[in-house]
């Protein structure tokens, strides 16, 4: 499980995010709601080592994580995939689910098939550049650099931003197939409430920096949570 007890997080005098707690269990789909600018992306920072926090802790498995390089987490099953893609462009589809051997020991330095069977499409592409991929095909590509890893637990940044419905679908049934089938533990931030309504087991929202709300994705439909999500 990862645990994120009581984080502060600062971009020089601004507080990004403000006593933040939020906690992701194996085997379930957590998801973190919340308009533009709340922090999420902050928060995803924070647990994968690429800013440090200014307060609280960040455990996995019982194992500290605060002062941990962004590689080390890596190494030990965080898996990450970042808004925006952030796909090589000129690296092909093959070179860039390669990118994912970095923290692995040589003799793990295989790609999953799974990552076909969820997204045969990157196979028929495996020597085509990342740049020249749709934005959805970018997306599913970055899935599947992360499960290169063999993560133990995924943490996805607005995976459906700009992202056609057919697409969207198949990232939904991608995260649900691998929370099943490995008992991974998935963390995500969004701002797409029904995406989240419909993938999640366990929801949160974010508002200004700090948690406002958590609880089952039935607890969506509540007047508080709309409150928060409406701009
Ligand atoms: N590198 C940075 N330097 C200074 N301020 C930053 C930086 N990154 C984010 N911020 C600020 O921190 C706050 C939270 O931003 P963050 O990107 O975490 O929000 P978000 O909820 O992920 O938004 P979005 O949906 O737009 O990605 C915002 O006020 C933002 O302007």
């Amino acid at each position: 499980m990862l645990a994120v007890n009581n984080v502060n997080l600062h971009y020089g005098a601004a507080q990004a995010l403000r006593g933040v707690s939020i906690h992701a269990e194996m085997g379930k789909i957590t998801c973190v709601l919340g308009r533009n600018g709340v922090g999420k992306s902050s928060l995803l920072r924070a647990v994968t080592g690429q800013k440090p926090v200014s307060g609280g802790t960040i455990s996995f498995d019982g194992v500290s994580m605060n002062g941990l390089s962004p590689y080390v987490r890596a190494k030990q099953g965080i898996g990450y995939v970042p808004q925006g893609r952030e796909i090589f462009p000129l690296l092909t589809v093959k070179e860039n689910l390669e990118t994912g051997f970095a923290p692995l020991s040589r003799n793990e330095r295989t790609i999953p098939d799974d990552i076909f069977t969820l997204f045969p499409v990157l196979k028929s592409m495996l020597g085509r550049r990342g740049g020249d991929l749709s934005g959805g095909q970018q997306q599913q590509l970055a899935i599947g650099r992360a499960m290169v890893t063999r993560p133990k637990i995924l943490v996805l940044d607005e995976p459906t931003e700009g992202i056609q419905p057919s697409i969207i679908k198949d990232i939904g049934r991608a995260i649900r197939y691998l929370r099943d089938s490995t008992g991974m533990a998935i963390l995500l931030v969004e701002q797409y409430l029904d995406f989240c309504r419909e993938l999640a087991d366990h929801v949160y929202i974010m508002d200004r920096g700090e948690i406002v709300h958590e609880g089952g994705a039935e607890t969506l439909d509540t007047a508080e949570a709309r409150r928060h999500l409406t701009v």
